[in-house]
């Protein structure tokens, strides 16, 4: 176990259990050729507990089926996907392996280190070579991704064109674009200018197979990459933008009715990544940029850059360095670098506090948004608290996100509830978090006593820190 971590203690009832079970993470310590056999359990493990979701593609390259619903999916796969499916097996079988930094475990793909060249070649080999399989024996995950060339998505983006340039975020930029049968695409590509190449191919890694997994409508959808030349997500297109944009920067006024979808959307996006997804996702960066708006605005949580995988047995990590969006960062984490659900349900009630008041996680003046509207919330004070743009509101669902976001961004992890109940909460479905007695998944740390924090301390904390970081 990392050194880091401090004594942890779990507790587990029913209505507390955010992670999946059957999931097998495999420890990983010490050298090269540790690291690979543990990649090898890992592999293998993942073929038992992910059977009933992916095809399995055998020595002979066929497609498995262990079972009924196998059988069924495996016979709608195309002969192209199959092929696919293995061109992305074998990039991935060829990947170089090294001792891992930031976690201590290792998840399908959050541990790469490989050097861009290594990966190219070995790329550039995978367009041009007849399959090879080597027979081990792992799951081909989603082989309806398309591996794109970058003349295909020069075509689709108009050459990334300016003009289709619909975002750019601290690592990426994001083209608008349009594929020939007419799909609308997002084309993220890769800059993170300030990183070495290894670690941006490792970062394009770990979100590629953090976002691959992920199959739900309140989460970004994953069409396809390209690692020719440049590094390339291409994902569904967003037509409403980022909820910051229109919420913030945007003639349109979202009203209520809009809102309140948009926040009941997104929570239902995050118990899926932490509760009911393949494994326990914590996405460490849940704000108004990263949540994209589709048809009907529909939210979908995007930017899997710094999500990270917790294996169901572990309450917490400690991650070094401690990276994320001000105004949205709980205060365990900024402090301590502990992560963890209750991190994402922190973010996720400030967001609610931005859909009631119009307010940014952090204004102009670098006010901070929770620090301003703690004392409304306790106060009950609608008037002051709401969105002065809003023509009217139901006044029941504004009650119900004002105590969501009230507990979702309590100084304490603990007495924060968790996303299905925070989902209860907004839905009507029980109104107060159940207090904390002991039961639950517990977070006792004696590097950081928690339990000691005061709400005035976190204030003073978020206040030393907003200092610190705006300096
Ligand atoms: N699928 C999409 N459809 C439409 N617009 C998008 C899409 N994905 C991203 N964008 C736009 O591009 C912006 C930047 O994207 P994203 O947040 O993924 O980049 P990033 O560099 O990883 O961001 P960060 O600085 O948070 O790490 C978003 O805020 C949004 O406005």
């Amino acid at each position: 176990m990392n050194e880091n971590h401090k004594v942890i203690e779990i507790k587990d009832d029913d209505d507390e259990q955010s992670s999946p079970r059957g999931v097998l993470e495999i420890t990983v310590s010490g050298s090269d050729s540790d690291n690979h056999s543990s990649l090898s359990r890992c592999l293998s493990s993942r073929g038992s507990s992910f059977n009933e979701k992916s095809p399995e593609v055998d020595g002979d390259g066929d497609s498995a089926t262990g079972d009924e619903e196998d059988g069924g999916r495996a016979g709608l796969i195309s002969t192209s996907s199959v092929a696919q499916a293995l061109r992305w097996r074998n990039l991935v079988c060829n990947l170089k392996w090294k001792s891992f930094k930031r976690f201590s475990t290792v998840p399908l793909v959050a541990g790469y280190e490989l050097s861009r060249k290594s990966l190219m070649r070995r790329l550039g080999k995978q367009h041009n070579d007849d399959v090879t399989i080597d027979g081990v024996n792992w799951v081909v995950p989603k082989p309806s991704w398309r591996n794109f060339t970058l003349e295909e998505l020069a075509a689709a983006t108009d050459c990334f064109s300016p003009d289709n340039m619909v975002g750019r975020g601290g690592h990426a930029e994001v083209y608008k674009g349009c594929l020939p049968d007419g799909q609308l695409v997002a084309v993220k590509k890769i800059t993170k200018k300030e990183k070495k190449d290894e670690d941006r191919v490792e970062d394009f890694l770990s979100e590629l197979g953090i976002i691959s997994h992920i199959n739900h409508p309140n989460a970004a959808h994953l069409i396809g990459f390209s690692s020719d030349t440049d590094l390339h997500l291409v994902l569904q297109f967003a037509p409403h933008g980022s909820l910051a944009t229109l919420l913030h920067n945007s003639e349109e006024r979202l009203d209520w009715r809009v809102r309140f979808k948009i926040a009941i959307g997104i929570a239902e996006g995050l118990r899926y990544l932490h509760c009911e997804c393949h494994r326990r996702i914590i996405h460490r960066d849940i704000t108004a940029s990263n949540i994209l708006l589709m048809e009907d605005y529909q939210p979908q949580i995007s930017d899997f850059g710094l999500a990270k995988w917790l294996p169901e047995k572990w309450v917490h990590h400690i991650v070094s360095p401690i990276e994320g969006t001000f105004g949205y960062m709980a205060p365990e984490y900024f402090m301590h670098g502990i992560v963890h659900e209750k991190i994402d349900v922190f973010s996720f009630g400030v967001l609610l506090l931005e859909l009631i008041t119009g307010r940014r996680a952090v204004d102009s003046s670098r006010q901070s948004l929770v620090i301003w509207a703690k004392p409304f919330l306790e106060q009950c004070n609608i008037k002051e608290l709401v969105d002065p743009h809003l023509d009217g509101y139901n006044m029941i669902e504004l009650k119900r996100a004002m105590s969501a976001a009230s507990a979702c961004i309590h100084h304490l992890p603990n007495v924060r509830p968790n996303m299905k109940r925070v989902i209860q909460m907004l839905k009507g479905e029980r109104s107060e978090p159940k207090p904390k007695t002991g039961g639950g998944r517990a977070l006792l740390l004696d590097a950081c006593d928690l339990d000691d924090y005061s709400s005035t301390a976190y204030l003073k904390d978020l206040d030393r820190h907003m200092e610190l970081v705006m300096e």
